[in-house]
């Protein structure tokens, strides 16, 4: 459905006060040509009604001839910012930075963190921003869970479908995202409401098996032919088979010639109770980069590709998100997720 720019400017006041926005802060909105003007004219509008000092830093588009296809996740860590210096300046002079052109993975965006600014992505479409509306609520739940994922040495999976996966954990830190920008340094996306961490390197290994239902993500298909297999040995994927869906996922990958895309990236599971795994069959593939399908709750998220926004070594550009159905996870021999559904914490859950 449409929403109007009042609506959405109300929303991005709600949010930007829940990221300690007031008279004391400056706001700088990121933005291209391909930004969703609708959006930028909220973030600067809610931030003028919120008493801040609110500017725009517009880049050109970032294009690399191996990257296919719009989706603004499909191809990360070199971006307009790449090598510009001034406007790394402009966005670290400010103290929360709105992202409505995507710098997530790249090293230029943990150099912004570092420097104490907050950043707060905002690209999904305004319909999902505003069923997805954080509130604090939200961040006590996803808060809730990090306290026994970052006590945990061991990550492990397993589904009805065959997925037996493993990793270590601690190498790496714990990441929530509940939707707001609120504290020094921190990144955050809106629409979230979800966690996750890095295997330690070389540690992940076993089998996922992507079901029927599964998500692959930035390709915003659902796996609709027999499972997808990935073999997993210290922290790469060795081998992928199944039907056609193998074959699509494995041309993709090969496409980019960089060993580093078939690494473990970040895992976690959802915890937002309005993503609904439904909602990207209802949008245009360049419409979003589907939120509803990492942030759903009771999922098993894993992906492949980069761990630079650790810190990590690997900047490779390829990165899939692929949320799961039906899995269990577990933290050492704490179940967290049961065949999907939330069960631990139970200050992470919520009342179904
Ligand atoms: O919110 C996000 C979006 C994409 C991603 O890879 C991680 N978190
Ligand atoms: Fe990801």
């Amino acid at each position: 459905m449409p929403v109007s720019q009042s609506e959405l400017t109300q929303h991005f006041e709600h949010v930007l006060k829940l990221s300690r926005v007031d008279e004391t802060q400056s706001v700088a909105v990121l933005k291209s040509h391909y930004s969703n003007p609708f959006i930028v004219t909220a973030a600067m509008e809610a931030s003028y009604r919120l008493g801040a000092k609110a500017y725009a830093v517009e880049l050109p588009a970032f294009n690399h001839r191996t990257a296919m296809g719009n989706d603004l996740t499909a191809y990360v860590g070199h971006t307009a910012l790449t090598g510009h210096p001034a406007a790394q300046q402009a966005l670290m002079a400010a103290d929360l930075v709105v992202d409505t052109m995507m710098l997530l993975h790249s090293p230029e965006q943990e150099a912004i963190l570092k420097s104490g600014t907050r950043i707060l992505l905002a690209v999904e479409p305004p319909e999902m921003l505003a069923r997805m509306l954080p509130s604090l609520e939200d961040k006590r739940r996803v808060e809730a869970a990090r306290q026994p994922f970052e006590a945990a040495e061991t990550f492990r999976v397993t589904s009805a479908a065959g997925t037996d996966f493993r990793a270590r954990l601690g190498q790496y830190p714990v990441v929530t995202e509940y939707g707001f920008a609120d504290e020094p340094g921190r990144w955050d996306h809106w629409p979230s409401g979800f966690l996750f961490s890095w295997p330690n390197e070389g540690s992940a290994e076993g089998k996922l098996v992507l079901d029927v239902g599964d998500i692959l993500l930035p390709f915003k298909t659902y796996v609709r032919d027999k499972p997808v297999t990935l073999e997993i040995e210290e922290g790469f994927i060795r081998r992928i088979h199944g039907g056609f869906d193998a074959e699509y996922l494995r041309d993709y990958m090969a496409h980019f010639k960089d060993p580093d895309v078939y690494a473990i990236s970040h895992i976690g599971w959802g915890l937002q109770p309005r993503a609904q795994w439904t909602a990207l069959g209802l949008h245009d593939k360049n419409d979003a980069i589907g939120m509803d399908a990492r942030a759903f709750y009771g999922n098993f998220l894993f992906s492949t590709g980069p761990n630079t926004e650790v810190g990590g070594p690997r900047n490779t550009p390829c990165h899939m998100d692929i949320p799961m159905r039906h899995c269990s996870v577990y933290l050492d021999d704490m179940a967290v997720v049961e065949e999907g559904d939330v069960v631990a914490p139970e200050a992470s859950r919520i009342e179904t």
